[in-house]
């Protein structure tokens, strides 16, 4: 990415979930796909977390992290790159909800709000996710304003909620 376009640049935030073998290196190979694109600088990584599934539960724990990005990219033709990607790491679409070797969700695009047919930004389903808001918060932090201020609101809520699931850090 050129210095001019660093400086029109947005920052975004996607976030990663995999629950098929070999987890961590499926992370691994989309945040390389991710930097390889031209238009996006990969600029910051969560720990990876190991999640119990939420949703469709018969099926194995999960890795989730989130990335963050710089992007000279628009949303729509970002959210076809994350398709794209999916798709070159062997994603299947059968269950809903269901096991997935990598799944990319686009959460945050600047301050972006945004309902098409094929995107919503922010991400409708992230705020009830402990497993998205968990790492989001973590990249956020630094940043202290007012994205993390509500992330932090809604994780306040989730906590001690039945059927949250269980956290450990990956080894
Ligand atoms: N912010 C977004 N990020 C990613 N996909 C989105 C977003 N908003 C809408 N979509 C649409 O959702 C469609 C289905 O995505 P996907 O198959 O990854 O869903 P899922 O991960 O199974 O479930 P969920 O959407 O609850 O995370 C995508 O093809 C895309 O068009
Ligand atoms: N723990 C966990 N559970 C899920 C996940 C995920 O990434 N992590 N993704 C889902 C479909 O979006 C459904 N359930």
């Amino acid at each position: 990415m050129t210095a001019e376009e660093r400086e029109r640049s947005i920052a975004a935030y996607v976030a990663l979930g995999s629950n098929i073998n070999n987890r961590e290196q499926y992370l691994q190979d989309a945040i390389t796909a991710l930097n390889q694109e031209p238009g996006i600088v990969v600029t910051g990584l969560s720990s990876i977390y190991e999640t119990e599934p939420v949703g469709y539960v018969d099926q194995s724990a999960f890795l989730n992290m989130v990335v963050q990005i710089q992007t000279v990219i628009p949303a729509e033709d970002l959210l076809s790159k994350l398709l794209d990607i999916e798709n070159r790491l062997g994603r299947k679409r059968d269950v809903r909800w269901g096991p997935r070797t990598i799944d990319l969700d686009l959460l945050l695009y600047g301050d972006k709000q945004l309902t098409t047919p094929d995107l919503i930004i922010p991400h409708p389903r992230m705020h009830e996710r402990a497993f998205v808001l968990v790492p989001l918060s973590e990249v956020l932090y630094e940043r202290q304003d007012a994205a993390f201020e509500f992330i932090s609101a809604n994780l306040e809520k989730l906590e001690g909620k039945e059927g949250v699931v269980l956290w450990k850090k990956a080894q």
